[in-house]
């Protein structure tokens, strides 16, 4: 496999590129035009942006299926079209955490600097003046500041505020209370935040909810003279009704970092507002931030390049680290098991419900199987089609193809330190080539456990059988008769073929048996032919895992 190609789109720090450079061939091209990005695009199998490229559905299908993943190195995700890129079985990743003091301490520089009128009196100065009684500013203790967003950002910004003697408020109908108490911040209600402070700091996502969220409805609801700060993003404010805010006097200045559209027009009436102080989108641009923006987001492509499920997905379900580690040789398990049970259906019969099973001793809440659910999907879709699946898709991708698939827990009176005794998977009407695989209700039944770290296929059908699921597979029914190891071992020995493992199931002694046979290679079509030539081998098939 050649090594794969990284687009780096936007200025990215030293270390983040080193880490790449280890692993990819890394493309630094800034500044392209979307036409050169939809160009570029289709030999990439990643791409890292921050907020000034668009990553438009456009740019996922002009991917063509190569690019597997998008990293935002920084926390804003609204440049990136993630329907479109959840439809591409494109992973979104971002930097979710390295750039926060940076983007709290810009937030603090806009409102000290705001209220003391740092940056007119500056450019006053430059401008030869003298204006000692033009700048009187305002202070800061005593005054109620009132963060709108409570997560990361907002939450640092409150806590140095209150250093600086505010009295701080949050609104933010999905922070918990006890974060807020915590700090010392009392959570108030949106009208409550707008009517009662003197300071308004915004520091929410971009989302349909909160688009132009502070508007003129909102504005008349602020006490007159409130000064407004936003390091979050410029589409939460209707810009316009700022302008008409501050030129009423409503709102008596305004801070901004951030804007709707980015970079502003020249001639922007709030660009060019006397009460309004601007900052070119430098929130999380400190030396510091830069750096760990880099290592954080080259490390979550990286991981996703080599398959890895990331835990700072964006559109796919987020897998704390330690659950990943976890459950990560199950996952190896649910994959195998979907390549496995899709093998064993009858060309011409459609899959249409996939049962999957657990066996477990956790608690329902303690057990996310939405990894193992994936790749599931991803074993039984893979082979039988050319659509790339993974966590991001493969819910939609299932759905697409009239896939359903149903979980099923069952209680395991067992170590609740494993998380999973056993997956069973049911494939329900259809037919199987290798009939011994049709368990006692009519489907296609396998079952596997992880036993040291590696899975094993444990059933097969009515059969128990245990085998390390590695490599190939050769699955034979038989009648149990002495000498049949032997004499499929020489057949595959003559052709050099390696056996790994070996396991016989079977009903009762002397009866029907399963022989299951892991191999390295894959024998040659002669080979299988002489296997299945065995008089006492009833049936047999042969599964590439
Ligand atoms: N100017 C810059 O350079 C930077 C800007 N940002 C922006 O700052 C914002 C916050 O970032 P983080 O704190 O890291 O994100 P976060 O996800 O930790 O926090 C966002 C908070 O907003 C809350 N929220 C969502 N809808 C809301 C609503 N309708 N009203 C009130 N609160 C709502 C969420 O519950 C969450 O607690 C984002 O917009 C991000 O893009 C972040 C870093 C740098
Ligand atoms: O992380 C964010 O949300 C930011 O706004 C930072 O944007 P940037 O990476 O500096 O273009």
């Amino acid at each position: 496999m050649p090594n794969p190609t990284v687009l780096v789109a936007e200025k990215l720090g030293e270390a983040g590129l080193a880490l790449l450079r280890e692993f990819s061939n890394v493309d630094c091209s800034y500044n392209l035009s979307q036409e050169e990005l939809c160009a570029k695009i289709s030999l990439c199998d990643a791409l890292i942006v921050r907020s000034g490229t668009k990553v438009t559905r456009e740019v996922f299908e002009a991917a063509r299926s190569r690019l597997k993943v998008v990293g935002r190195a920084g926390v804003g995700i609204d440049n990136v079209d993630l329907q479109a890129a959840t439809e591409h079985g494109c992973l979104v990743v971002n930097a979710p955490t390295a750039n926060t003091i940076a983007a709290a301490e810009h937030g603090i520089a806009l409102l000290t600097s705001m209220a003391r009128n740092v940056a007119q009196a500056d450019a006053s100065m430059k401008a030869g003046k003298w204006q000692r009684n033009k700048y009187v500013g305002v202070s800061l203790v005593g005054k109620t500041l009132a963060v709108m967003g409570f997560g990361k950002v907002g939450s640092e910004v409150a806590r140095r505020a209150k250093g600086l003697g505010m009295h701080v408020v949050a609104h933010d109908p999905y922070a918990p209370a006890d974060r807020a108490r915590a700090i010392g911040v009392e959570l108030v209600s949106f009208d409550e935040a707008m009517s009662t402070s003197d300071f308004i700091s915004l520091h929410m996502p971009l989302t349909p909810t909160t688009s132009k969220i502070f508007n003129d409805d909102t504005f008349g609801k602020m006490k007159k003279g409130v000064r407004i700060i936003n390091v979050a993003r410029g589409g939460v404010i209707d810009e316009d009704a700022l302008v008409r805010a501050l030129d009423n006097g409503t709102v008596a200045q305004a801070a901004l970092d951030v804007f709707t559209k980015e970079p502003p027009a020249a001639d922007s009436k709030l660009v060019q507002h006397p009460n309004v102080t601007v900052t070119p989108h430098l929130g999380a641009s400190t030396m510091e931030a830069q750096e760990g923006v880099a290592i954080e987001i080259a490390e979550a492509v990286v991981g996703a390049l080599k398959g890895e499920l990331a835990a700072t997905a964006v559109n796919a379900p987020m897998v704390p680290a330690e659950v990943l580690s976890e459950l990560a040789p199950y996952v190896i398990l649910a994959e195998k098991l979907g390549r496995l049970a899709v093998q064993l259906v009858a060309g011409g019969s459609g899959i249409k419900g996939v049962k999957i099973v657990y066996t477990s001793a956790r608690d329902p809440d303690d057990l996310d199987t939405r990894i193992l659910r994936a790749m599931v999907t991803k074993g039984i879709i893979e082979p039988i089609s050319s659509v790339f699946v993974n966590l991001v898709n493969a819910d939609y991708t299932a759905k697409q193809r009239g896939l359903r698939i149903s979980e099923e827990r069952i209680f395991h009176d067992g170590s609740a330190e494993i998380p999973v005794d056993s997956i069973q998977l049911h494939l329900s009407n259809v037919e199987s080539k290798f009939a011994s695989a049709i368990s006692d209700s009519g489907d296609i039944r396998v079952e596997g456990r992880v036993k040291d770290g590696i899975p094993h296929l444990t059933l097969v059908g009515s059969f128990a059988v245990d085998v390390s699921l590695e490599g190939n597979l050769i699955l034979c029914r038989q009648v149990d008769q002495p000498g049949m190891i032997g004499r499929v071992g020489n057949i595959l020995s003559e052709q050099n073929v390696n056996i790994s493992f070996m396991s016989v199931g079977r009903t009762a002694p002397k009866k029907q048996a399963i022989m299951a046979i892991g191999v390295d290679e894959e024998p040659e079509k002669e080979t299988l032919k002489k296997i299945g030539d065995i008089p006492a081998i009833e049936e047999f098939v042969f599964l590439k895992l």
